[in-house]
């Protein structure tokens, strides 16, 4: 469901409940008027003239109200009310003067008449379905329709008023108080959204050195594997291990074996940053990496600047000494070769180490 479908949805839940209290508030209000419009004098005369000071005053009294009510409570009304209520005033301009013209033409039929059909010009215009425009125009025009026996041109207009611009008040209310449901529920799956992709990520990631961790490999390498299969771009994989670290957690102690792993993870990284790869702890002291779009040179390359940049610095905490590392290098070219790539490289390291360690071997 998109944000609109979600906005239509909650408009008609909104609309049977406001729908029903706009009903109940009409139905009041117009037995009130009946009742009062019994007593009233029959010669007191409505005018046109009449009509319009009534209509500026109860408008003036409406926006003032307006006013109050959005001081006090700013959240109350959208930050679009001004606009709203100038064209509530327009709406009702038109429609007032509608009226006035059905008096003067004898007709109590074509006022309320005229007035649904702006109400449902006004709702198809601005979105809303045909049952929604129903459900306010049917209390309107009957309420209208009694409203026109009043002869007390005051009370017409109050009465006209209270109905107008609660249908428009209701509209306007109910439609923001939508919107911001919907965009809280947004945002809220935004948010869990985002969890649940962080939960993902750090599931991937080796917690001691920061690079993915086996299950991390295993997404990259499936990516690569689609890409050599699919697109026939080559990949390579290294493996690094690195030389003699049982003697280094034996002699120095594992806090000493941890800052060996962190350092060389760190050097690796720096060593891969201007190529499209990944680097992923793959067992206790060996990495495995993915470089992407490779060629035998490249590999080499990299294979170069990863020995000779963990071979520069000393390490503190095994006794100011370097560490090496051996390691073996496979390039796969074409699907075929995919489901041997690791165990080439693996014998690619064996090789190496059967050289010498701290050197490295390439395959293709
Ligand atoms: N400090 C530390 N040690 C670890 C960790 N994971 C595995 N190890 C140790 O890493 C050592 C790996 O030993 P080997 O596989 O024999 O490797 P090696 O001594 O480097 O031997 P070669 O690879 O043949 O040079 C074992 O002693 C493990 O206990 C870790 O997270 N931290």
């Amino acid at each position: 469901m998109n944000y609109d479908d979600a906005i239509d949805e909650e408009r008609r839940k909104m609309v049977s409940l406001s729908g029903a209290w706009f009903i109940i508030v009409t139905l009041t209000l117009s037995s009130f008027v009946l009742f009062y419009s019994y007593f009233l004098d029959d010669n007191q005369h409505i005018t046109a003239n009449s009509y319009s000071k009534y209509f500026a005053l109860t408008y003036i009294l409406f926006i003032g109200t307006l006013w109050v009510v959005r001081t006090l409570n700013p959240f109350y009304l959208d930050k679009n009310w001004m606009r709203n209520a100038s064209i509530l005033i327009f709406i009702n301009g038109i429609i007032w003067g509608g009226i006035v013209f059905c008096y003067v033409m004898e007709s109590r039929l074509l006022g309320p008449v005229f007035l649904c059909v702006i109400i449902l010009f006004c709702g198809i215009v601005s979105g809303y379905s045909l049952t929604l425009i129903g459900i306010y125009s049917l209390p309107i025009f009957s309420s209208l329709l009694i409203s026109t026996y009043l002869k007390d041109g005051l009370l017409h207009s109050l009465y006209m008023c209270i109905i107008l611009s609660g249908v428009w008040f209701i509209i306007k209310t109910s439609d923001s108080l939508i919107k911001k449901r919907i965009n809280k529920e947004i945002a809220t799956s935004l948010i869990l959204e985002k969890k649940a992709f962080n939960a993902c990520h750090n599931a991937q990631i080796d917690y001691l050195t920061g690079v993915f961790n086996r299950r991390g490999f295993e997404v990259e390498f499936k990516k690569a594997v689609s890409e050599c299969v699919i697109e026939q771009k080559p990949f390579a994989i290294i493996l690094v291990d690195i030389d003699y670290f049982k003697k280094i957690n034996d002699t120095f102690g594992h806090v000493a074996g941890d800052e060996c792993l962190i350092a060389v993870a760190d050097k690796i990284q720096k060593c891969l940053k201007f190529f499209v790869s990944s680097i992923s702890r793959y067992g206790g002291d060996e990495f495995i990496i993915i470089v992407n779009e490779a060629t035998s040179e490249k590999v080499e390359m990299i294979c170069n600047n990863i020995k000779n940049s963990i071979n520069e610095n000393s390490l503190k905490s095994i006794g100011d000494k370097c560490i090496s590392v051996t390691q073996g290098a496979a390039i796969c070219d074409n699907a075929r070769s995919v489901n041997d790539i690791i165990s080439c490289a693996d014998s690619a390291l064996y090789e190496a180490k059967q050289n010498g360690r701290n050197c490295y071997q390439v395959v293709e």
